[in-house]
């Protein structure tokens, strides 16, 4: 019997790719896996009730509001520091935790991590995923569907075609090693909201596909 692989989610916002993983995990289709649990660094994200929906424990931990970063600080060191300072105890807080995690899925988690953070995470063999609404080096950042939706309605969208990605995460922001894609064709007189509701549809599906590749990843080399 293969150990259960320990999942922890990272979100900003509304959280309906943290319930498709929680769905997916409690259904065996990510097998022989938990959440552990949720961080969010927005108080008020509504993964935060998803959470407490399924008993996942949860915990809000943010850059100015847990006191690193004050909110009017401008000089760029300082800001550069206390991003360092916010990543290192994070990463602290996820290796101390008694529930320390083999693979961490970023769901919307909308904060660019440091090698204050990746560095002893990767250290300790934790996997990070990420799901990214463009195809790989495109769109890199935020706004990715509505930058894509501005091309295509300036006939600039190669094949009128975007995308969707979950990868492995590196500093370089959206360009670790990609695990699946998806490309999504954006229909003549689609309104935005449109394209975004069938992205997430399709985000929901890959983000499970792409967890449970990693988990039979994971059990395999524990099983070694
Ligand atoms: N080092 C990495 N960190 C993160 C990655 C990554 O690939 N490498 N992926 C992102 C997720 N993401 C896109 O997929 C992403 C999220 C947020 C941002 C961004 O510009 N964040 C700003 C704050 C923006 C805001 O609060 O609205 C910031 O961190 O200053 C870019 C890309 C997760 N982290
Ligand atoms: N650059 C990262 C990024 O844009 N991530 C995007 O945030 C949304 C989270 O939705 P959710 O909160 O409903 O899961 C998803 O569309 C995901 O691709």
């Amino acid at each position: 019997m293969a150990e259960t692989c320990r999942i922890l989610v990272m979100a900003s916002g509304n959280g309906s790719n943290f319930q498709a993983l929680i769905d997916a995990v409690g259904d065996g289709r990510i097998p022989q896996s938990r959440i552990m649990g949720l961080i969010v660094n927005r108080g008020k994200a509504y993964a935060t009730k998803r959470a407490e929906q399924h008993a996942i424990h949860w915990e809000y931990f943010n850059l100015i509001s847990n006191g690193f970063q004050p909110k009017t600080e401008r000089d760029p060191e300082k800001l550069r520091e206390a991003r360092n300072s916010y990543d290192a105890a994070l990463a602290k807080k996820i290796l101390d935790s008694d529930t320390r995690p083999d693979l961490i899925v970023l769901a919307g988690w909308m904060y660019i991590f440091g090698s204050r953070f990746l560095n002893p995470i990767s250290a300790q063999g934790i996997k990070i995923i990420n799901l990214h609404p463009a195809l790989p080096g495109k769109y890199d950042g935020t706004n990715a569907i509505e930058r894509a939706f501005e091309d295509f309605e300036a006939g600039k969208l190669e094949n009128n075609k975007t995308g969707i990605m979950v990868h492995y995460v590196i500093e370089q922001v959206d360009r670790g090693e990609t695990i699946l894609t998806r490309e999504i064709e954006i229909h003549q007189g689609e309104a935005l909201d449109q394209l975004k509701e069938r992205i997430h549809a399709n985000e929901h599906q890959l983000i499970v596909e792409a967890a449970a590749l990693v988990v039979k990843d994971i059990h395999a080399s524990k099983s070694q």
